[in-house]
């Protein structure tokens, strides 16, 4: 198996999924390498065709490329504190130079991707390449040069490069060959617009990079939490903030597609869209943080989505809110490592999922204990969704994984009904709603009763992956998380050490075991880790405090240089897996730290 290989004249460079750093401005985003690579890059919004696309594919597929033109002795790199601004500093013989990276918000203007060479030591060389490949990489466009810079163009899509470096174009691309000195500042800005409008006109980069960064730290110092592990929560949270489209309120799963859950294979998935489950789990953090600007306008963007007949609700939407996210192959693009095939859209949006319908309940009933009432408006849509679960909860369904397997009675799913049926009773209770509540009651009871009886093996003492099956899932770890059962419950404990024991590897867990369990597709996956964040968070309620920190700790270290998590980590291969960074394993890793901490508060008060 190869890595995807980046050379220099003197140099070629493998691109781990971990040698990535994340950079957007809240409507789109780009995936920026080790080696000055931007190698994904979508626009104008994060499920746009790409630009760039040479991380599922290579350089035919669109990159810019900015590094020192001679050997690159040493790589060292951060966000600035509290921010999405990348900053990559590059050692050569000759000196040393930094590359800012950042996307700045767009208020009213264009999208734009702003990139500074700074001079740190000596002078530099530098080359750049600037190679863009709309459409997934299926044009070229034309280039020619422009007052500034030059100007691409390709069907809809104008991308302009303004800087001062003087710049030459060949091949479709436009390139430069310059020297920084200490000191010295080059700028370069790539702009975004229809091709059938005006160019819009550029903001100065110095100016961009000082508003963004102004920006990013004021959102940063609302934090609401004192806890431990607090710097890798703060940069979850960029993440997940990253990860939201603020003209809508919707959020992605992550920023990219087709990233491999197993390398080499057919796991690849187009994530550049809005669950319902990731997005209400994302906000319950951001919740938690303090940020309820973020869950205010989520409950918008799910009141226009959501309207109408409940069974046509949906458990993604694009980040428009559009449902038709009709799944296809791109065939002329290789896939990262040869992993293909690469996928546009998600055939899971037609799926049957019964957790959705606990999520969206969960967190109807949160978001009301933060401002303490419930909107009249609110509750006859919430009431006619709860109504609606009544009909459906006995069904089998697809699950939380969204396996392409059989439809089963999968126990969390059934848990997550009790959720909808628990919260709606307490909403009643506390808020003086109108509402069945004692027909709610009898089903909340009822479906308790029956997972208890149906999901449980009391020979394991475990809780199940399905009724009657004798499978493990990771998913019932979440049994404490949501109140179904005592953190400190025989069955929990049971169950905690039933999945650590049959679905872990290296202390890692996996979803499920995919040779024993029909999710319809072919191969292995990595240890899930959301799935390892919630043993933490299962750990810390079950009373085993230490054992959750050390698999914290374990865990975040599994993050990169930057503090960023793809969806799973491949212990075999000792890499992440999967889409890049992950909004799942970013929110379970804050709930895993407030775990902690609420068990450390507990500790303290005995
Ligand atoms: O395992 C097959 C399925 O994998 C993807 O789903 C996973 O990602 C989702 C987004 O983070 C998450 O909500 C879900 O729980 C995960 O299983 C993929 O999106 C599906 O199309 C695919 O069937």
């Amino acid at each position: 198996m190869h890595h995807r290989r980046y050379t220099t004249d003197q140099r070629e460079y493998a691109m781990r999924i971990e040698d990535y750093g994340l950079i957007g401005d809240l409507q789109s985003a780009a995936l920026v390498g080790r080696a000055g690579n931007i190698d994904w890059l979508c626009l104008p919004r994060f499920d746009s065709p790409s630009c760039f696309a040479a991380l599922v594919g290579d350089d035919r597929h669109g990159h810019w490329s900015l590094r020192p033109a001679a050997e690159i002795t040493g790589v060292t790199r951060r966000y600035r504190p509290g921010t999405l601004i990348l900053e990559t500093d590059f050692e050569t013989a000759d000196g040393a130079v930094r590359v800012i990276d950042f996307m700045p918000r767009r208020g009213d203007g264009p999208p734009r991707l702003m990139r500074i060479v700074e001079g740190l030591r000596g002078r530099v060389s530098m080359r750049m390449r600037l190679s863009l490949r709309p459409d997934y990489g299926t044009i070229t466009p034309w280039v020619e040069p422009a007052a500034d810079g030059v100007l691409a163009t390709a069907g809809p899509d104008s991308f302009r490069l303004s800087t001062p470096v003087p710049l030459g174009i060949s091949d479709g691309d436009a390139t430069a060959d310059f020297t920084v000195a200490e000191g010295r500042r080059e700028r370069f800005t790539l702009c975004w617009h229809y091709s059938f409008g005006p160019p819009p006109s550029v903001e100065d980069a110095d100016s961009a990079l000082a508003r963004t960064q102004a920006w990013w730290h004021e959102w940063s110092s609302r934090l609401e939490y004192a806890g431990p592990y607090r710097d890798e929560v703060l940069t979850s949270l960029i993440v997940l903030k990253a990860m939201t489209y603020e003209v809508t309120g919707a959020l992605i799963a992550a920023p990219t597609t087709s990233l491999p859950e197993d390398i080499g294979g057919v796991r690849n998935w187009d994530y550049r869209f809005c669950w319902i489950r990731d997005s209400v789990l994302a906000l319950e953090s951001l919740l938690a943080g303090g940020y309820t600007e973020e869950a205010f306008s989520f409950r918008s963007f799910l009141q226009r989505v959501g309207t109408g007949d409940p069974a046509k609700i949906q458990i993604m939407y694009s980040i428009g809110g559009e449902r038709r996210l009709t799944e296809f192959e791109l065939p002329d693009m290789p896939g990262y490592e040869g992993s293909a095939p690469v996928r546009v859209g998600n055939a899971a949006s037609e799926q049957f999922q019964l957790d959705v319908y606990g999520e969206l309940i969960g967190v109807a009933f949160l978001s009301t204990e933060a401002v303490g009432r419930v909107e009249p408006h609110l509750w006859p849509r919430w009431r006619t969704l709860i109504e609606y679960v009544e009909s459906i909860w006995g069904e089998p369904d697809d699950g939380i994984w969204e396996t392409r397997g059989p439809r089963r009675h999968f126990t969390q799913s059934k848990v997550m009904a009790w959720v909808v049926f628990d919260r709606a009773v307490r909403l009643v209770e506390r808020y003086d709603l109108e509402g069945p509540v004692e027909r709610w009651r009898r089903l909340r009871d009822e479906i308790h009763d029956e997972v208890c009886e149906r999901g449980y093996d009391p020979q394991r003492n475990t809780f199940t992956q399905y009724y009657g099956s004798e499978e493990l899932d990771a998913s019932v770890l979440t049994i404490p998380l949501v109140g179904f059962l005592p953190g400190t419950d025989e069955r929990v404990t049971g169950t905690i050490d039933a999945v650590t024991r049959e679905l872990g590897r290296d202390g890692f867990v996996s979803r499920y075991s995919t040779s024993r369990t029909d999710d319809g597709l072919p191969g292995d996956e990595g240890q899930f880790l959301a799935c390892s964040f919630w043993l933490v968070a299962a750990l810390a309620r079950n009373g085993r405090l230490e054992q959750a920190r050390t698999l914290f700790e374990r865990l975040a270290a599994l993050s990169n240089d930057l503090g960023l998590l793809a969806e799973e980590y491949d212990v075999g291969r000792g890499r992440q897996v999967g889409n890049f960074p992950q909004a799942f394993s970013h929110l379970t890793l804050i709930g895993a730290a407030y775990a902690i901490a609420a068990a450390e508060g507990a500790a303290d008060e005995r």
